[in-house]
């Protein structure tokens, strides 16, 4: 059976779907993976040898607009104010996806919250389509909730934000709702197949249990979790190696590992705040600081005068990216100052580390609450203003990676990650069955 995947030109949701992909390509399904050049170049070497026949990548080119030149078709280091050009580029992109399902013909395309016409024109072939999440279920019922039931608590109490977060993200959510009625997809006619019932999650039920059941009633759509979908540990020794000799020479569990994801850009004051935080700290410290593509800036300027020398062989400051996976899997990494992005959430929690939450945007101070409730994080507080604050980061890192009063927390990470690394295959298995099932109703309608 071949399955067509399309994730929005995002890395938070390029890197679900490539997991997703390998783990269907050794249950014997063949994987077309679609996206842009920029994006498919970037994931070249995580598609090590054993997927070369099974996964193939497919190029789909968007219309070239002048503000937006091939190397920014990705979220990756996109400067904010090019999101919306990005997604309206796609948008456009849709009949080049036609021909590509023309040509290709699968029996199942797996697409993502964008673009809005993957499934409708897989229909038009009578190709079955089911969505991936790639974020959590917590986080789909909860915007679910807000909109079905405005005005009514959630009703799990402990995901309550703090009132910065509540604001931003209720206007989010009241942006993203009127944009989804507007692009609501016009019904599907009778000798199509039917949208499908059910939408594949990237969770599981020992993380969000509660929140799967909730998705299934309050959703249209039941929930089949197929998480953690995580990227594993790419052992290429030459890139990076100064980063793993840097954290080989640290004691166990002794850093953290300080970073925002691939979308986020921290203010002049944010960066202020986490150096002295960091510094004032004396935790160990791994920090990835980046700006947005074609912003030429001299990191050690934006930093702390004398910071760098202060801190001395404590601190490593890197530009731009960092391995995640490599170091969080690292035994001398003790903690993860992190956004809370819905990957590095799922890889602290695979690789046992526990959480310093820094929530950014988007939907984060709400993992960030998952997590706490779940007991391996702790998020850091923000005045009334949204200000970050020195000395509650330096409290909340050295709460989280060594002090006693963050024994239980460590602990539960720990353990929660040996458990959650067992899981293997379980969720995909389940989630094979009805896969199947749509691939021979393409066939059925195809024939
Ligand atoms: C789904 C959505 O994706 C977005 O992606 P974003 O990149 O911000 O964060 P992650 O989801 O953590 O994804 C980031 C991914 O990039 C990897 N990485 C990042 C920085 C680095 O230096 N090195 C790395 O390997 C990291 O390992 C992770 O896999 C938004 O957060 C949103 O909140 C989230 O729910």
């Amino acid at each position: 059976m071949n399955i067509l995947m399309l994730p929005f030109l995002a890395h938070g949701h390029i890197t679900p779907f490539l997991e997703l992909a390998k783990k269907l390509s050794r249950k014997n399904f063949h994987i077309y993976f679609c996206s842009t050049p920029i994006n498919l170049k970037s994931i070249k070497k995580r598609i090590t040898e054993m997927y070369s026949l099974s996964i193939e990548l497919v190029e789909i080119h968007l219309p070239s607009l002048p503000e937006l030149p091939p190397h920014y078709h990705t979220t990756n280091g996109l400067p904010f104010h090019l999101n919306s050009t990005l997604q309206k580029a796609f948008e456009m992109a849709s009949p080049n996806f036609s021909n590509i399902l023309k040509t290709l013909s699968p029996d199942l395309v797996i697409y993502d919250f964008l673009p809005s016409w993957a499934q409708p024109i897989a229909s038009t072939y009578n190709i079955s389509a089911v969505q991936l999440m790639t974020s959590g279920a917590m986080i789909v019922s909860f915007c679910h909730h807000m909109i079905k039931h405005p005005g009514v608590e959630f009703p799990f109490p402990a995901i309550q934000l703090q009132e910065f977060h509540d604001k931003r993200f209720r206007r989010t959510i009241e942006k993203f709702s009127k944009a989804s009625k507007e692009k609501q997809v016009t019904a599907v006619n009778n000798d199509q197949p039917p949208p499908c019932n059910f939408e594949l999650f990237n969770t599981f039920r020992e993380l969000e249990g509660k929140y799967i059941d909730y998705q299934s009633v309050i959703g249209e759509k039941r929930v089949v979790p197929v998480g953690p979908l995580v990227q594993g540990v790419v052992d290429d020794e030459n890139e990076h190696s100064e980063i793993i000799q840097w954290l080989d020479n640290k004691g166990e569990s002794s850093t953290v590992f300080v970073s925002f994801g691939s979308e986020y850009f921290m203010s002049k004051e944010e960066i202020e705040e986490i150096a002295h935080g960091l510094e004032l700290s004396n935790v160990n410290f791994i920090w990835v600081v980046r700006f947005p593509m074609g912003e030429k800036v001299e990191v050690e300027e934006t930093l702390p005068k004398g910071f760098i020398d202060r801190v001395g062989e404590r601190g490593l400051v890197v530009e731009g990216w960092a391995p995640q996976a490599r170091i969080l899997a690292h035994s001398s990494t003790g903690g993860f100052v992190s956004h809370c992005g819905w990957n590095s959430t799922l890889e602290s929690l695979f690789y046992g580390v526990p959480i310093v939450a820094i929530p950014m945007n988007l939907e984060q101070p709400l993992n960030a609450k998952l997590v706490e409730e779940f007991g391996v994080a702790v998020e850091v507080n923000r005045d009334i203003n949204g200000r970050l604050n020195r000395e509650e980061i330096a409290q909340v890192i050295r709460k989280v990676v060594v002090e006693k009063s963050g024994e239980d927390i460590r602990i539960k990470a720990k353990n929660f990650g040996e458990k959650t690394r067992m899981k293997g295959d379980e969720e995909i298995d389940k989630a094979v069955e009805v896969l199947l099932q749509l691939c021979k109703e393409s066939k059925l309608l195809q024939n």
